[in-house]
C-alpha cells in the first residue's frame, strides 16, 4: 500500500517535473548539442526516468542502471531524467575533471527545490572564491581539535541511546536519526537532547528534509510549501539564538558562538567595505541549514549501513569487537572512553570507508558545466548537467576485487587518487568527515563493547531518495553481551 502510494507520486512527480524543466531546456535547445554523446533520451518529456526510478531501489541500486548503459555506450553516456537532460560519466579521469573542477569550470548542480529551501548564499551555492572562503570559515570548528569539546556529549548521548534497545524491536535507521540530529543540534547550538526545543526542531528539520525531493510549486498544501514554512520556523529560533548571544545571555561553546563572536557582520563597526571574515545573518543561517541538512541523512545512513554490515559479517564484526576490547583493556584509569582513543582506532576507520565504499551513500555527484570543456574525447556545453556516476567507480573489479564483498582489508594499503570518494574529494570535499567518523566511531565501540544483535528482516532493497538507505530501517533485536 505504501509502495503503491509512493510510486504514483513518485510517477505523477516526474510527469510534472519533467514537462516544466524538459520545455525549458528543449526552448534552450540542449538534446540537439548533445547529438554527439552516446545514449538514449528515452521518452518523450519523461525520458527514462521511470527505469532510473525503479533500478534506483532495487538492491544493486543506480549500479544496474549505469552498468547496463555503460556497457551499450561506454563511460559517457546521455539520459533524461527526473527533467533533466544529464551526461553521466564514471572512472578516475571523469573524477579528477570534475572534482578538481579548477578554475571554476563546474557548479554543484540542486534541485530548484534546494537551492529554494537553503538559500542564495548557502556553501552549496557558491562558487570561486565566496565558496572557498566559507569554507575558511567553516573549517576550524569542524577540525579534529575543534569537535574535541562535543566527545562528552557524543559519549553520554551514545551509552544512553543503546541503554534503550535490549528488549525491543530497534529500527536502527530511526534511531541513528534520533541520534545524529541530536548530535549535531548540540554541536551547532547546544539545544538540549529532549524536551520541547527538541521535539520542534525535529519537526522543522523534518519537513525541510522531505521538501527537497517534493514538486517544485510553493502552493499551501504541498511539501515544498511546508518545507519553506518549516525553514522560516528554523530561522526564526536561531535569530533569537542569535539575538542572546549578542545580548551576552547563555553563552555556550557552540558552532553558532563561534561564528556569532568570529564571523559575524553586526558585531563590527563596517565602514561601508566588505570584510572577508565576516557572515551576515542571512548567510549565517542559510550555511548552518546547510551543514544540518548536508551532515544529518548522511550520517545517519552510513551508520546503519555500518551496523548492517557488521550484521551481515561475523567475521568482520569480531575483528572489530577485538579492537574495541583490547582499546578498554588497556586503559589503566578510568572505565570510559577517551579522546585520546577514539582517535585511534585504525581498523574501525577502515570499517568506515569499506562501509562508504560498499553502500555508496550518495551515488552520484551532480554538477553543472560552467565553461566548455572536454571529456574523455567528448565536448560538454556550458549549462549542462553532468553527473558523476560514484556506484561504478567504488564497484570496479580492477581497484576492488569482488567489490559486492565487505571486506575493510581493501583499505590496508594506499588506493590510486580518486577510487575511493566516500567523502568526496577537492574543493567540495565534505567539510563533516571529522565529525561523521567522531560520532560513528563513538557509537560503534559501544555498541560492539556491550551488545550483540540480530537482523529481523532480509529485505535488501534501497530507499528511492538520494542519500541511499535501507528500505525497511534494518529491524534488529539486541541483547547485552
Ligand atoms: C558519513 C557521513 C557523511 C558522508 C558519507 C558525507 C559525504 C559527502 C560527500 C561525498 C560530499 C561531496 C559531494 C559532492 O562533491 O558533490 C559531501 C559534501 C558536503 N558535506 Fe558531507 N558527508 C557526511 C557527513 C557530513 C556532516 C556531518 C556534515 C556537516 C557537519 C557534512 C556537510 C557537508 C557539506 C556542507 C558538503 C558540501 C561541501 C561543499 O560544497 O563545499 N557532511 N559530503
Amino acid at each position: 500500500m505504501e509502495l503503491s502510494i509512493f510510486m504514483i507520486t513518485a510517477l505523477v512527480s516526474i510527469l510534472v517535473v519533467s514537462v516544466f524543466f524538459v520545455f525549458k531546456c528543449w526552448f534552450w535547445g540542449t538534446p540537439k548539442a548533445m547529438e554527439d554523446i552516446p545514449g538514449s533520451l528515452g521518452w518523450p518529456i519523461v525520458g527514462e526516468s521511470f527505469s532510473f526510478i525503479s533500478e534506483f531501489s532495487s538492491p544493486s541500486g543506480i549500479y544496474s542502471f549505469m552498468s547496463k548503459r555503460q556497457q551499450r555506450y561506454g563511460k559517457v553516456f546521455k539520459s533524461l531524467v527526473l527533467g533533466r537532460f544529464t551526461v553521466f560519466m564514471t572512472g578516475r579521469e571523469a573524477s579528477k575533471i570534475l572534482l578538481t573542477g579548477k578554475d571554476g569550470m563546474v557548479s554543484l548542480n540542486l534541485f530548484y527545490t534546494g537551492q529554494q529551501v537553503l538559500g542564495p548564499t548557502s556553501l552549496l551555492q557558491t562558487t570561486g572564491e565566496a565558496h572557498k572562503r566559507l569554507r575558511r570559515l567553516i573549517a576550524e570548528p569542524l577540525s579534529v581539535d575543534g569537535l574535541k569539546k562535543y566527545f562528552h556529549f557524543i559519549n553520554s548521548l551514545t551509552i544512553e541511546t543503546l541503554e534503550q534497545w535490549p528488549g525491543r524491536t530497534v529500527l536502527v535507521l530511526e534511531e541513528a536519526s534520533t541520534f545524529t540530529l541530536k548530535v549535531i543540534g548540540h554541536m551547532i547550538m547546544s539545544l538540549e537532547p529532549s524536551g520541547e526545543e527538541q521535539e520542534k526542531f525535529r519537526a522543522n528539520f523534518k519537513l525541510i528534509s522531505s521538501s527537497f525531493a517534493s514538486l517544485p510549486f510553493k502552493i499551501p498544501g504541498t511539501a515544498f510549501h511546508r518545507g519553506i514554512k518549516a525553514r522560516d520556523r528554523m530561522y526564526a529560533m536561531l535569530d533569537s539564538i542569535i539575538l542572546k548571544r549578542r545580548n551576552g545571555e547563555g553563552f555556550q561553546q557552540d558552532f553558532l558562538e563561534s561564528l556569532v563572536t568570529k564571523h559575524s557582520k553586526n558585531l563590527v563597526e563596517t565602514s561601508g567595505g566588505e570584510d572577508d571574515n565576516k557572515l551576515t545573518d542571512k548567510q549565517l543561517k542559510d550555511n548552518i541549514l546547510t551543514l544540518l541538512v548536508a551532515g544529518h541523512d548522511t550520517t545517519t545512513a552510513a551508520l546503519t549501513w555500518l551496523i548492517k554490515f557488521l550484521g551481515e559479517n561475523p567475521v568482520v564484526l569480531e575483528q572489530l569487537r577485538d579492537e574495541h576490547i583490547q582499546i578498554q583493556r588497556n586503559r589503566t584509569n578510568g572505565t570510559n572512553l577517551t579522546w585520546a582513543e577514539v582517535n585511534n582506532m585504525p581498523y574501525t576507520a577502515k570499517v568506515i570507508n569499506e562501509t562508504l565504499r560498499r553502500a555508496t551513500i550518495l551515488p552520484w555527484f551532480s554538477r553543472k558545466a560552467a565553461q566548455d570543456f572536454d571529456i574523455d574525447g567528448y565536448k560538454i556545453k556550458k549549462g549542462w548537467s553532468v553527473n558523476l556516476d560514484v556506484v561504478s567507480i567504488h564497484h570496479d573489479p580492477e581497484v576492488f576485487p569482488n567489490p559486492g564483498k565487505f571486506d575493510p582489508s581493501r583499505f590496508d594499503g594506499l588506493l590510486k587518487p580518486f577510487s575511493f570518494l566516500g567523502f568526496g574529494s577537492g574543493p567540495r570535499m565534505c567539510p563533516g568527515i571529522n565529525l561523521a567518523k567522531l560520532e560513528i566511531s563513538i557509537f560503534i565501540h559501544h555498541l560492539v563493547c556491550r551488545y550483540k544483535w540480530k537482523a529481523l528482516d532480509k529485505d535488501d532493497s534501497v530507499q528511492p531518495t538520494l542519500v541511499r538507505m535501507p528500505r525497511n530501517k534494518y529491524p534488529i533485536v539486541v541483547e547485552t553481551l
